[in-house]
């Protein structure tokens, strides 16, 4: 028991975690960002007026600068360009499960940006094969299991969305994509413009939908991407707490959001973490799980979330629970793994059962 109440971060560290919002191109480190660029010849940024490439320190101090998304997304995007061969998505993804594994993540759910990769010339079993080595390696090495998910750019011509989806559908066939995504700019990008890309995946029978909504974007967006492209679960939806139908329909549904509290913190939608609207999303009964999104850009992985999570909100032992079942709940896989973890849980629990 310290002043500041009694150390929850063994406790934390034990949860059989799930994360739902990793983009896998988010975890490239600065370091592993230099290697990979000496590895592949493959210059960093330099005429940009930029000094920030000068070498890691200067990176990663202009990491904590964010602005905006947008600020963010050019440096995640010309990050991204150092990745070419199979073996360097190989490797960036087992660099993820070893970190995942640190930080008693049980089941992870990843996102890859398949439009990043192609418009460079890269080919769709470079960037898939390379991204499940790895992720298949940890999967063995550590027990963590995943899925893949194919996140759509909404920067990106609707019709460049739609050939996405059938160039990966052969990987969605062999299992090696499960869900589809959408991510990047938000800002003036209302989710039904995407609609014939939905509409697509349906057809071809995708089974597992989500959307980026609700981050800089209205709770107008976390409506339309419900309802309109008729997601299951939602990325962010932070700003769903302004409309109370918006709540009352994400309640309804059972809907989980992914939140990302450090990367609320580092992209400015929100100004101090005690704002990130967990309270107010336990109280209106909105399932949600934490998450890390681009932790390699927004200062900590998924345990660092949990643990200034609980420093700014203090959620006690049965409240954690409940985040960690919601979680489990709405992962994507089977029931008898659902099982599995939440008797994990249960077992954690009891073992921490003086925490308050
Ligand atoms: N937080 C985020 N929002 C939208 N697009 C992203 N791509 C990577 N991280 C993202
Ligand atoms: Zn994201």
């Amino acid at each position: 028991m310290t002043d500041a109440g009694p150390d929850y971060r063994p406790f934390l560290a034990a949860l059989p975690k799930c994360e739902h919002h990793l983009h896998i191109e988010g975890s490239l480190s600065p370091s592993l960002l230099f290697s990979l660029s000496a590895r592949n010849a493959i210059a960093l940024p330099s005429a940009i007026s930029d000094i920030a490439y000068a070498n890691v320190a200067a990176l990663e101090a202009r990491y904590k600068a964010f602005t905006s998304l947008d600020d963010f997304l050019a440096y995640y995007d010309r990050a991204s360009r150092v990745l070419i061969k199979r073996e360097d998505f190989a490797d960036l993804s087992y660099a993820y499960m070893q970190k995942a594994s640190e930080d008693g993540i049980a089941h992870t759910e990843i996102s890859f940006d398949l439009q990043t990769h192609t418009q460079r010339g890269i080919a769709v079993e470079t960037v898939v094969k390379g991204l499940n080595d790895g992720l298949k390696k940890g999967e063995k090495e550590f027990g963590i299991t995943f899925r893949v998910i194919m996140c759509i750019l909404r920067h990106e011509s609707v019709q460049s969305c739609v050939d996405h989806v059938d160039l990966a559908l052969p990987y969605y066939q062999s299992g090696d994509i499960h869900g589809l995504g959408m991510c990047s700019t938000e800002k003036d990008q209302h989710p039904k413009k995407f609609l014939p890309v939905y509409q697509r995946a349906k057809e071809v029978g995708i089974e597992f939908l989500t959307a980026h909504a609700g981050e800089e974007g209205p709770a107008e967006y976390v409506r339309s991407a419900l309802e309109d492209l008729g997601v299951t679960r939602i990325d962010h939806g932070v700003r769903s707490v302004e409309d109370e139908h918006v709540l009352a329909m994400l309640r309804e549904r059972k809907t989980m959001l992914t939140v990302c509290p450090l990367s609320n913190v580092a992209l400015r939608v929100v100004k101090h973490l005690s704002e990130v609207p967990l309270r107010k999303l336990l109280d209106a009964g909105i399932r949600f799980s934490l998450n890390s999104d681009d932790p390699a850009y927004f200062g900590g992985y998924l345990l660092e979330n949990y643990y200034q999570v609980h420093d700014n909100f203090n959620f006690n032992r049965t409240t954690w629970a409940l985040i960690c079942r919601n979680g489990i709940e709405g992962s994507w896989i089977s029931e008898a793994r659902k099982q599995e973890l939440i008797s994990q849980l249960g077992r954690v629990t009891e073992e921490f059962v003086t925490l308050p």
